[in-house]
């Protein structure tokens, strides 16, 4: 087995007298993709935002390739190859599709602002954008305005911008939410693609159990803030503590 590429030791976040991360320990290896469920209010976008850097830790650890990252900012953690995917509205609703993801090409390249590069440079980034613009399907819209794609094609971006960061560890927090039956499975099949590159690490949050059923190797259950089960997916989801405590019933399981 391959070494863990992230590690979470006893992590925990309290607001006030309550305790939404709750010495949370796990460990994240490449060629694994990792789905993450739980009851609302689980605490599961909150380990995500620990992960990330979004939020401090109270207590624990978060390791990325074994150095320690707790107390890094987010932009630090990104540099390191942590990626996470955000909505749209961190970017650049008005430049087109094609000009946000050559953004994230150049962020990724270690050029930042500079301007004064030759111009085939500019060719190579402007190259590698379009790219991620086949891969992504996205090329017949790349020169319209961000803003204006339809939602389904909003959450393919966030996806491309991901993919231009070249991070080894992907982090989607509910990747199909709010998109239209025709869409979710383009997402789909783009984070498969990513997980079948056996050097990248994937976390996701999910509620949709078809979504779980067709991309987990393997599953953790939060419940109450804390890690209620690990494991492959058929062992956890048939588990007894996590159809009572998360399922409620045996409704849905199937
Ligand atoms: N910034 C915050 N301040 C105070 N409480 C917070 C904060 N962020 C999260 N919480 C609380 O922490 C708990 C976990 O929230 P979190 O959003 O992580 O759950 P979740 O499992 O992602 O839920 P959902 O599936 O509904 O998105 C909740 O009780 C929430 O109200």
């Amino acid at each position: 087995m391959s070494e863990p590429s992230l590690v979470t030791r006893d992590l925990t976040i309290r607001f006030g007298g309550h305790v939404a991360v709750n010495n949370v320990s796990c460990a994240f290896r490449p060629g694994e993709l990792t789905v993450i469920v739980g009851p609302n209010g689980a605490g599961k976008t909150t380990y995500f935002n620990l992960m990330s850097g979004q939020l401090p830790a109270s207590s624990g650890q978060v390791l990325k390739d074994g150095v320690d990252i707790t107390r890094m900012s987010p932009s630090a953690r990104a540099q390191r190859g942590i990626g996470r995917a955000f909505q749209l509205t961190n970017l650049f609703p008005q430049l087109s599709v094609l000009e946000n993801i050559r953004l994230a090409v150049q962020a990724r390249s270690g050029d930042g602002w500079r301007m004064l590069r030759p111009v085939g440079h500019f060719r190579r980034l402007t190259e590698k954008a379009e790219r991620y613009l086949e891969e992504t399907r996205l090329t017949k819209v790349a020169h319209q305005p961000a803003a204006n794609l339809p939602h389904g094609d909003q959450r393919k971006l966030e996806v491309a911008l991901l993919m231009a960061m070249e991070p080894d560890i992907y982090m989607f927090d509910e990747p199909t939410a709010g998109m239209s039956l025709d869409h979710a499975p383009d997402v789909l099949e783009l984070i498969a693609g990513i997980k079948a590159d056996t050097s990248k690490t994937v976390l996701l949050v999910e509620h949709k159990m078809d979504v779980v059923r067709a991309l987990a190797d393997r599953i953790i259950v939060l419940h109450n803030g804390e890690l209620l089960a690990d494991g492959e997916p058929a062992e956890v989801m048939g588990s007894r503590i996590v159809r009572d405590v998360y399922l409620g019933t045996s409704e849905g399981v199937a």
